[in-house]
């Protein structure tokens, strides 16, 4: 069995990976997605930059072709991600004026979130607005609408799309760190009105021998009642130790409902010289593989 039906033998949702048409146009790629995937993450198609590059013109030809590639062949889907200060094009960016910029958020959230409703299994709303000692950082959105843009861009989302599950995502929530107490924080003052959110995505971009912390930062981000989901993850090195830890750690967190690897094989990883992921760069499983597989 491959790694999703493993993983899922665990009561897990899914395994899954970024894919994009660059990728899903790769026939050693496909063949390794359809084997052992159970779900895609656009890894820049869905992005702000890529589908609303100029106010109001949509371009949504590379998001389509992913969604059609996942949804015929029995893939669930992560969408990435609505509201997030990079690859943002320069007119959202340029925005000062609140009731401007939460009617451009409306708006581009009811036409992507929209296009696909009823497709997906969750959308990463918010990315990233966390600095590392836990405050939202500085961005436009912050900077113009201050901590309510979480709410205004969730709402929006909510009303798009009634029936994905709503993340929150950042990454560096490796460990039970400020960081996290931060994201704890956060979404229990957006959700203190009423549930906007429904789940706390941790990204897990990791150095080598950096899975120590997975499971506090698990268990603390669990604590919050909501799902869980490791959504962005690769190792550097990928050692089998590392995997096998953060694999472990999302088995004893019941609310860790997925993980997903950004991406499949070192080839085409945005960090290719970490040599990060479960395939090499010649898309043959590496020792983790294996190591993940019998841990499963
Ligand atoms: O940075 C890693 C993660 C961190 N968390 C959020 C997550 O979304 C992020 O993913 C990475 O996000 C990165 C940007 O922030 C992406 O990198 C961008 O990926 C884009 C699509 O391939 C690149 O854009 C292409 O660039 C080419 C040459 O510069 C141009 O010819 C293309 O037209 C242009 O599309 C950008 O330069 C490049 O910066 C990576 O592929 C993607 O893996």
């Amino acid at each position: 069995a491959g790694l999703t039906s493993s993983f899922a033998s665990h009561g897990k949702k899914f395994w899954g990976s970024a894919a994009d048409p660059n990728t899903i146009g790769i026939s050693q790629n496909v063949a390794i997605l359809k084997s052992d995937f159970g779900g895609v993450t656009p890894e820049n198609s869905m992005k702000w930059d890529a589908t609303e590059p100029n106010q109001n013109s949509f371009n949504f030809g590379n998001s389509d072709q992913l969604v059609n590639w996942a949804t015929s062949n029995g893939k669930l889907i992560r969408g990435h991600t609505l509201v997030w200060h990079s690859q943002l094009p320069g007119w959202v960016s340029s925005i000062s004026d609140s009731a401007t910029l939460t009617s451009v958020i409306q708006n581009h959230i009811s036409n992507v979130a929209g296009r696909y409703a009823g497709k997906l299994y969750s959308w990463d709303v918010v990315n990233e607005c966390l600095g590392e000692d836990g405050n939202l950082h500085s961005s436009v959105f912050f900077n113009v609408l201050g901590e309510n843009f979480v709410s205004i861009a969730f709402r929006a989302a909510r009303a798009a799309d009634g029936g994905a599950k709503l993340y929150i995502n950042d990454f560096n929530l490796d460990s039970n760190n400020a960081k996290v107490r931060g994201m704890v924080g956060l979404v229990g003052r957006v959700n203190s009105g009423g549930k906007l959110i429904d789940g706390i995505g941790t990204q897990m971009h990791l150095g080598a021998g950096g899975a120590g912390g997975a499971q506090a930062a698990l268990s603390a981000l669990a604590s919050t009642g909501l799902e869980v989901a490791i959504t962005e993850l690769d190792i550097a090195g990928a050692s089998s130790n590392d995997y096998t830890t953060v694999v472990n750690a999302c088995l004893n967190t019941p609310q860790c409902v997925s993980i997903t690897t950004w991406g499949v094989s070192d080839a085409n990883s945005w960090r290719s010289g970490d040599s990060p992921l479960l395939w090499d760069s010649n898309y043959q499983p590496k020792a983790a593989y294996n190591a993940v597989i019998q841990d499963l």
